[in-house]
């Protein structure tokens, strides 16, 4: 494990009912300065999640949302857990359903697609030999991974670069620079892409101030002794990264969006910035999520200037607007 992240990881599986979680956290508080969060004897969440957290910003900021949160779970909790799998499975089994009608459309014409999903048909003399099912699990990974991370980071940043005149002026700059001789129609290549510094701060600082994936999964290979707990070998283990993003030590700040603080590369690679995962698991469509979202900037910025109009926006347990986020937009 990690040293650096014994600062941030504890955790917390308790044996007993689920009341008793509240409690322990708190007696975790009081005598170091992270926190285990929660765990739960219920097979559903004990099996996805094991949640943990810590920093010093987390007794002001995340308990009192946490104990709100538990104090939900605790009205209704195993109705509330069977309503959450009912809704995911029967989602899941509506995608699957597209999906397998899809394929069989597919196999069944002569139109050759240049898409991800031609080619897991396709390409069957690879050493993958993928069944359909697996094939649709791989789209339904990609589809869930790459989708909602991107639109959210996109949305995200719009609404702060409306907060923030100064630095959507930066990214204005940045962006007319890059388009200054070019035709309207004519796009921007590779390394206009590469030279997009501020635009690729300003990605960076915005994932990490809305926090769009909450942490990452991980199973114990073996014990693991963390100051004096042990996470038993073959347990499944939610870390919980979102609190360290708004480490005050590491993110001076940490409330404030401030792009600049991206401006040294070398922040992207410590091994506290986990915005993309870390290790063997490290997101395979990092660089594809920032080019997607800078080309989208880099037309939006150019082409429109947008206020504000509303729509709620919530910010735990992740980030999202239930009912979309609203701007007029204008011609620039
Ligand atoms: C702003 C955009 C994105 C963010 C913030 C993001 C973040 C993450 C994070 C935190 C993980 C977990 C990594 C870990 O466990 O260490 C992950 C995994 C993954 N992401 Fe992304 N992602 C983004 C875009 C994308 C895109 C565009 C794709 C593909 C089209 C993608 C595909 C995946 C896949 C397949 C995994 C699972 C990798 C594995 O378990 O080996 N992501 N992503």
């Amino acid at each position: 494990m990690d040293p650096e992240l014994n600062r941030y990881i504890l955790l917390n599986e308790s044996k007993g009912l689920v009341p008793g979680y509240p409690q322990s956290m708190l007696d975790i508080l009081g005598t170091r300065n992270i926190a285990a969060v929660y765990g739960s004897t219920h097979k559903y969440i004990r099996n996805n999640m094991l949640s943990l957290v810590g920093t010093p910003l987390i007794k002001d900021r995340l308990l009192p949302r946490l104990d709100r949160y538990i104090k939900m779970c605790l009205c209704d909790w195993d109705g509330l857990t069977i309503d959450i799998q009912r809704k995911t499975m029967d989602g899941r089994r509506n995608v699957i359903k597209i999906l397998k009608e899809l394929i069989d459309k597919r196999r069944a014409s002569l139109v050759t697609y240049d898409d991800m999903l031609e080619h897991l048909l396709r390409d069957v003399d690879t050493k993958y030999k993928l069944d359909d099912d697996e094939i649709i699990d791989q789209i339904i990974t990609i589809l869930y991974s790459g989708y909602e991370t991107v639109t959210t980071t996109s949305m995200m940043a719009v609404k702060y670069l409306h907060d923030h005149p100064e630095a959507l002026q930066e990214l204005r700059d940045e962006h007319f620079a890059i388009r200054k001789g070019k035709a309207a129609e004519e796009s921007i290549t590779w390394d206009e892409y590469k030279s997009m510094r501020f635009t690729r701060a300003v990605v960076f600082e915005t994932l990490r101030l809305a926090t769009v994936v909450n942490g990452e999964l991980r199973k114990t290979k073996s014990d693991i002794k963390l100051n004096e707990f042990v996470i038993p070998k073959g347990w499944r283990i939610y870390v919980y990264t979102r609190e360290i993003n708004y480490d005050p030590f590491l993110y001076p700040e940490p409330l404030k969006f401030n792009p600049c603080r991206w401006l040294d590369k070398n922040l992207e690679s410590h091994n506290y910035c986990l915005l993309f995962g870390g290790g063997s698991r490290l997101c395979p469509g990092k660089e594809l999520g920032i080019a997607t979202v800078s080309t989208f900037l880099h037309y939006f910025a150019t082409t429109y200037r947008w206020e504000e109009i509303g729509g709620e926006m919530l910010s735990f347990p992740r980030v999202q607007a239930p009912n979309g986020y609203h701007i007029k937009v204008m011609k620039f």
